[in-house]
């Protein structure tokens, strides 16, 4: 069964999850940088960035469908891990998103979930990667990977949602990771944590502000890690290696 173009699912599949892939690798980004973790990256999304690392999950999406059983089962076989992230796509658009996390999270692993920070849903969550997404993302026509810009109002119109950030912060162990092309994002960044700040009774610290550098591939980051460095220090927030890339460049499953 597809996922549509806004990457919602039909009612039939709830239950299932649209599955792109499921691995073992160490967390790439924030702060559990370097722990070993099976990654379980969902299809579908509901926004549009140019840069997107996972294109086979947002602008051409592809999977299988998975029972919640089945990806459990998936997971228990690489004996090592004790933290799982869950990942796309957008993985909150998916209501059996939460029925994994709570199965996840009654045995005992260590549930990351990596969301754009769009949609609020309920569930065992120990650490919500909130990465909002900044003007600098959307998918003008010069950047839509596929040329043609149609997706630029809905993206733009819908890349923050401060209600939704501030249930996600309030409800859970959080970072905000944003990805920085250059220096330009700062002020967006400040003024969003600021809002984020207003309308959260949890408080954000600059240290659960992340700089990630923009760039899918290690050539692309060469390009942007030491200036986004740089404005981490200036502005006192923390940085973000994108540990996966470095030392795998953009092979899938890593
Ligand atoms: C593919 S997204 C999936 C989760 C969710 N849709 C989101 O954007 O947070 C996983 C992470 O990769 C980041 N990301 C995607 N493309 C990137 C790129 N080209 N450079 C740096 N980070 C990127 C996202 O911001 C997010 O933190
Ligand atoms: N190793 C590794 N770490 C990651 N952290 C977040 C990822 C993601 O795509 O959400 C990711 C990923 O794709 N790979
Ligand atoms: S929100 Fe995440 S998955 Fe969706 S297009 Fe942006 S980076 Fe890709
Ligand atoms: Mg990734």
């Amino acid at each position: 069964m597809p996922v549509d173009a806004d990457g919602t699912t039909d009612a039939e599949t709830e239950g299932a999850l649209p599955i792109n892939e499921l691995f073992y690798s160490l967390q790439g980004e924030g702060r559990l940088a370097g722990v070993p973790t099976v990654f379980v990256r969902t299809s579908g999304c509901n926004l549009r960035c140019w840069f997107c690392d996972s294109y086979h999950t947002s602008w051409e999406p592809t999977h299988d469908w998975q029972d919640v059983d089945e990806i459990v089962a998936a997971v228990d076989s690489y004996d090592q891990a004790e933290h799982v992230v869950l990942t796309g796509g957008e993985p909150l658009l998916h209501e059996a998103s939460v029925d994994l996390l709570n199965r996840l999270g009654d045995a005992g692993y260590h549930t990351t979930v990596e969301t754009n920070g769009t949609i609020f849903r309920d569930a065992h969550v120990d650490l919500a990667s909130i990465s909002p997404k900044l003007q600098s993302s959307t998918p003008t026509p010069e950047k839509d990977p596929t040329g043609e810009g149609k997706w630029a109002e809905r993206h733009d119109q819908r890349r923050v949602d401060l209600d939704a950030l501030a249930a996600l912060v309030d409800a859970y162990e959080s970072q905000l990771k944003f990805v920085v092309t250059d220096a330009d994002d700062l002020p967006e960044i400040d003024r969003l944590v600021e809002r984020v700040r207003d309308a959260a009774a949890t408080t954000v610290h600059d240290s659960d502000v992340l700089l990630m550098p923009e760039g899918a591939t290690r050539e692309a980051l060469d390009e942007t890690r030491n200036a986004v460095a740089e404005l981490a220090m200036d502005r006192g927030y923390r940085y973000t290696p994108r540990l996966h890339v470095d030392l795998w460049n953009d092979a899938p499953g890593t």
